[in-house]
């Protein structure tokens, strides 16, 4: 038995989820991220992926009744059988949730939004008059520093180009110390380099904290440069989970038919060059 099914860090157990009646979004789905993995998502538009990552979030609840219906992160249940559990608050606090569109503010500094990931292990009223320490304001600076982009501290954070800005938000959760990250498309809004940068430090942070991350995505080249794992989903349905290198142009298509151009990058092989070249330059500069 592997680690993955000794301590799951993200488990998810026959959730199903029906918005208005009849648009199921999620049907019966059963997943299981372990500690230390770095998982795709995959699947085309609508397929269900922002729900479920909004379910493991505890941000959206699932639906009564049937069976199972449960959601435990880190250990700590976060909603069963169609309730959020009392004390997903705490469960939050241990979670570092990446979105598309950054959740940075925008008339606040970059500095002050990452301080922001702190704000959950801090007392609330200097939390309210946004006291923070020396050394509080030390460990952002240090999370900037290792996403790149200390220089941009004293900005406000609308000034930022779009990848800059999803660094930020990531430095937010190293500052948090998140157990554990769900990155929710973050970087379907960017161009190419800044979301391999994006890529890349998610899973630097995976490989030297030890940090469960959970990324969905919309093509399938970063699932396979870099998540061992994928998990592909069809209309609120896993329709496979296993090694992403599995996941090849014509299984693709088997699984996803006319959809399948959706996932794939029209430069694939471009994309794989451009990183081979980005390789060679990091060897070269080491
Ligand atoms: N709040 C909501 N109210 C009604 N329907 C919703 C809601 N959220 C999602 N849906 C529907 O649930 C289905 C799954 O949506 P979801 O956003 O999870 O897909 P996705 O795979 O993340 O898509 P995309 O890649 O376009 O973001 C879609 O049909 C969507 O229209």
């Amino acid at each position: 038995m592997s680690d993955t099914q000794i301590q799951p860090v993200i488990q998810v157990r026959n959730v199903s989820k029906t918005f208005g009646n009849v648009r199921r979004a999620l049907i019966d789905v059963s997943v299981e991220i372990g500690a230390g993995e770095m998982v795709a998502l995959i699947g085309a538009s609508g397929s269900g992926k922002s729900t479920l990552i909004r379910h493991i979030a505890g941000l959206v609840v699932a639906d009564k009744g049937g069976e199972g219906g449960e959601i435990t992160v880190l250990g700590e249940r976060v909603q069963s059988g169609g309730k959020l559990s009392r004390d997903v608050a705490h469960m939050r606090r241990r979670l570092g949730v990446i979105f598309q569109q950054f959740n940075l503010v925008p008339r606040l500094t970059v500095l002050t939004n990452v301080l922001a990931g702190r704000l959950g292990r801090m007392p609330k009223w200097r939390g309210t008059l946004m006291q923070f320490s020396h050394l509080e304001k030390q460990l952002a600076m240090q999370a900037l520093s290792r996403v790149g982009i200390e220089f941009t501290a004293r900005q406000r954070a609308s000034t930022l180009s779009g990848g800059q800005q999803q660094r930020a938000a990531i430095a937010r959760c190293l500052v948090q110390e998140s157990e554990a990250i769900l990155a929710d498309e973050p970087i379907a809004s960017l161009d190419p380099a800044s979301a391999r940068r994006v890529m890349e430090i998610l899973s630097d942070i995976n490989r030297s904290e030890g940090t469960a991350v959970l990324v969905s995505l919309h093509q399938v080249e970063y699932a396979r440069r870099y998540c061992k794992r994928t998990i592909a989903m069809r209309d609120g349905r896993v329709v496979f989970d296993g090694p992403s290198h599995d996941l090849t142009t014509d299984f693709l298509r088997e699984i996803y038919g006319e959809a399948s151009e959706e996932l794939i990058l029209p430069d694939a092989e471009d994309f794989a060059e451009a990183h081979e070249q980005a390789e060679k330059r990091l060897i070269a500069s080491a």
